[in-house]
């Protein structure tokens, strides 16, 4: 199998099953394989069939290792810890890893950041186009608005998913926070529902709502005293994040180790 083809984290996954889909439609793509946690549900199953195509003779593995071993990237939805279980052994095997999971503490953050300086690895909260261009406009609106608006960002997500505020959110309102020159740490005012008294200026918000099957809203509202201009970003179909993932993956094989971005992917810079 050539060393462009990818392995699937959490291949029976909500976004794992779309990202087998993406790779079996796309021209230049192949697929390594994929794996779930040991005693999962779906090992043993095959891939594709799982994905809601035709059987395509490969079944889901219970480990990453086997895989990376035929890989050139490894594309990976799955959870924080995982995750970055399979970025070590994707740096002992020399695979490019493609990071879509979201929730990571800072000290996994900061040991992803590690594992960087052996492999290329892109990590994006979102790996939509639409996501990453929106990001550069709440950058350049937070600039030209300043602390006279009070930013607050909303998203809405499925019942099922366990993370909040979501990747992208932070995602904008770090963007948001790069357009007034601070740190989005210093400024946070946290989830809406746990605050209590009144908004601080420069403070930036997050409201969050989960339920039905929601694929992904977000929304950045600058809310001045006499109008509020709002950006939104709405995804239909998680084919939109498949898509981004497998582009990242082509993109990423033969890369210098480094920990990239979809901005850098999409060359927005
Ligand atoms: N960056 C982006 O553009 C996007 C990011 N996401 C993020 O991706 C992540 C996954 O989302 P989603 O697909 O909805 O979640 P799912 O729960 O549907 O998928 C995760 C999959 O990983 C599997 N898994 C758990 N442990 C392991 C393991 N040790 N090895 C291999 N597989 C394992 C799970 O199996 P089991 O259920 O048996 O535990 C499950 O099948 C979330 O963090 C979400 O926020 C989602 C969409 C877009
Ligand atoms: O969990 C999801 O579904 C999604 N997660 C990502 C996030 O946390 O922002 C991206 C997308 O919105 C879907």
């Amino acid at each position: 199998m050539a060393k462009s083809s990818i392995l699937v984290a959490g291949a029976g996954g909500r976004m794992g099953r779309s990202v087998v889909a993406e790779i079996l439609k796309t021209p230049g793509a192949s697929l390594a394989g994929g794996f779930e946690r040991p005693g999962g549900p779906d090992i043993g199953k095959d891939i594709g069939v799982l994905a809601g195509l035709d059987a395509i003779g490969l079944s889901v593995e219970d480990a990453a290792e086997k895989g990376l071993s035929r890989a050139g990237a490894l594309i990976d939805f799955t959870a924080p810890k995982v995750s970055v279980t399979n970025a070590r052994a994707a740096a002992e095997n020399g695979v490019a890893h493609v990071i879509g999971t979201t929730g990571f503490s800072d000290a996994e953050e900061a040991e992803l950041t590690e594992l960087a300086k052996a492999i290329p690895i892109v990590k994006s909260g979102n790996m939509s186009v639409g996501v990453n261009v929106l990001t550069a406009l709440v950058e350049a609106g937070a600039k030209a608005l300043g602390d006279d608006y009070d930013i607050e960002i909303f998203e809405a997500h499925h019942r099922a998913k366990v993370d909040a505020p979501s990747g992208t959110a932070l995602m904008l309102g770090a963007a948001a926070a790069r357009g007034r020159g601070v740190d989005l740490n210093h400024v946070s005012a946290g989830v809406e529902g746990t605050r209590v008294g009144a908004r601080k200026s420069g403070d930036i918000g997050f409201s969050v709502m989960r339920g039905g099957g929601i694929v992904g809203e977000h929304q950045v509202s600058f809310a001045g005293m006499q109008e509020v201009i709002t950006l939104s970003h709405s995804a239909i179909d998680r084919g939109l994040f498949a898509k981004g993932a497998v582009a990242a993956a082509r993109w990423a094989i033969g890369k210098p180790a480094g920990l990239y971005s979809m901005r850098d992917v999409l060359g927005l810079g």
